[in-house]
């Protein structure tokens, strides 16, 4: 019998994760907060302010009410921004309590919660009572939307703190285009998904600022051996990293011109200021936030991240990019493995 998904988030991911589970014979509901979007997708099935030139399936339906999305479901997989994710849980954890109702809950967002720094499977953990969740589970990996909406070849990674889910969940999402290894290292690959976006501003910028190709592969070799750093504090398993989560969407994110935060990077390194790069964006882009969280993540815990304090201090302090640059390279010599 087909599996009953909500899907919570109707952006570019949220809306081609739910015509891909529709399209793999999923019974989908999408759940927008937005009626216009409920509207456009039902009726026009498409969704144009975030996935251009594409008619979904009319079998997808969306819908506005979150109670009717979640009714009977088996899976719940949010696939909203991560700062507003707790506030998402809240609700559906009221709904599932009135209800006495248990599911699989499954993210697919990329970030770390301000001020909490929390992973977004512990945000789940803490709003979501116990009583109303089989398992907790994190799907992540290189998969622009705009690539996977195409049938691109799509790899990714289903980590989760319960094994028979994660099986489940990658039958679940499994086709001929887009293929799911499964993982028991939430850390590592949630750390790893969040951290990219830095990693990918950082891309974007200096390609903005005119670099080339051996600044690029340096900043996402060293990018990604600052990540791991911080996952391994977590006791995440160093070879998630050289995954699918880890350097597989560093390569992705830090080099696609769709990615947002690669986007975003490239208009500050063009001069643009931060509020105009955010404005005419009209998407998240998570790094900017997981910038924040993780430099204080990486202070509090006493683990060295240089191209994220740089980052940071360029995004939050007014920092000048070029010379923030000159600063890393000019910084005393080391190992490269410490
Ligand atoms: N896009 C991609 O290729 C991929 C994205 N991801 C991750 O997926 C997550 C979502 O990203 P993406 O789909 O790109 O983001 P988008 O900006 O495209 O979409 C986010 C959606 O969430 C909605 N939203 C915003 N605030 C709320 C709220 N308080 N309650 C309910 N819904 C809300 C937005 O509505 P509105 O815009 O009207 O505010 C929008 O529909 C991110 O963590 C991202 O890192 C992961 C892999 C690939
Ligand atoms: O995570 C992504 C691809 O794996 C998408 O990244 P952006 O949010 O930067 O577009």
């Amino acid at each position: 019998m087909a599996k009953k998904v909500a899907v919570l988030g109707a952006g570019s991911w949220g809306s081609v994760l739910a015509s891909l589970l529709d399209e793999n014979g999923s019974d989908v509901k999408l759940w927008s907060y937005n009626p216009t979007q409920v509207k456009e997708l039902n009726e026009q099935h498409t969704n144009k302010r975030y996935i251009k030139d594409f008619t979904f399936a009319e079998s997808l339906v969306a819908t506005n009410d979150l109670s009717e999305a979640i009714d009977g479901v088996d899976y719940i997989l949010f696939v909203v921004p991560t700062q507003v994710t707790r506030s998402v849980a809240k609700q559906v954890a009221k709904i599932l309590a009135d209800r006495n109702q248990t599911v699989n809950l499954i993210h697919a967002s990329k970030g770390i919660e301000e001020k909490t720094y929390l992973r977004l499977s512990q945000v789940l953990a803490e709003e979501i009572a116990p009583s109303n969740r089989h398992s907790i589970s994190v799907l992540s990996g290189p998969s622009q939307a705009e690539d996977v909406v195409t049938h691109d070849i799509t790899l990714v990674t289903v980590a989760s703190d319960n094994p028979k889910a994660a099986k489940e969940i990658q039958g679940l999402f499994m086709n001929n285009y887009f293929r799911v290894y499964t993982s028991d290292d939430v850390i590592g690959v949630e750390t790893g998904a969040a951290l990219k976006n830095i990693i990918a501003l950082g891309a974007g910028a200096l390609y903005g600022l005119g670099y080339k190709d051996n600044a690029k592969a340096a900043l996402m070799t060293r990018g990604l051996a600052e990540i791991s750093r911080l996952g391994m504090s977590f006791g995440a398993n160093p070879l998630t990293f050289i995954g699918l989560s880890g350097v597989g969407d560093i390569i992705v994110t830090a080099t696609s011109t769709n990615s947002r935060n690669w986007r975003a990077g490239n208009e500050l390194g063009k001069g643009h200021s931060l509020d105009e790069v955010i404005k005419n964006m009209g998407m998240v882009i998570e790094g900017i936030a997981t910038t924040r969280a993780a430099y204080e993540l990486s202070k509090k815990r006493g683990v060295d991240m240089p191209i994220t304090s740089a980052i940071y201090h360029v995004l939050y302090d007014g920092a000048d990019i070029k010379e923030t640059i000159n600063q890393l390279m000019t910084r005393e010599g080391r190992s490269e493995i410490e």
